[in-house]
């Protein structure tokens, strides 16, 4: 059926995208380990404002709000898990 093998693609992408996530939160704990070790604090504003401005240039312009949302959310995630870094 049409259907299943539509969610077998998407499934198949969200395997992508999660192991794309845990790469990414793997390096952003560098970062954290980095800015612990140099005391630097967790929010670049200037940095997160550049990578949601490229995002919203990257993609069709009626998915610029949901690229930018997608990335809000991993950029929250990854100050948490900063936070906890610097905490630890
Ligand atoms: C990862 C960093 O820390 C914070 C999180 C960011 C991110 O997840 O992309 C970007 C800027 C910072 O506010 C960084 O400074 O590069």
């Amino acid at each position: 059926m049409e259907l299943d093998k539509l969610r077998e693609e998407i499934d198949q992408i969200d395997r992508e995208l999660l192991s794309l996530f845990c790469r990414r939160m793997a390096v952003v704990a560098q970062v954290g380990q980095y800015k612990k070790e140099q005391g630097l604090p967790v929010l670049n504003q200037g940095r997160e404002d550049a990578i949601l401005a490229r995002a919203r240039a990257q993609v069709p312009p009626e998915m610029g709000d949901a690229a930018c949302e997608l990335l809000s959310t991993a950029i929250r995630l990854s100050r948490a898990y900063q936070e906890e870094i610097l905490r630890g």
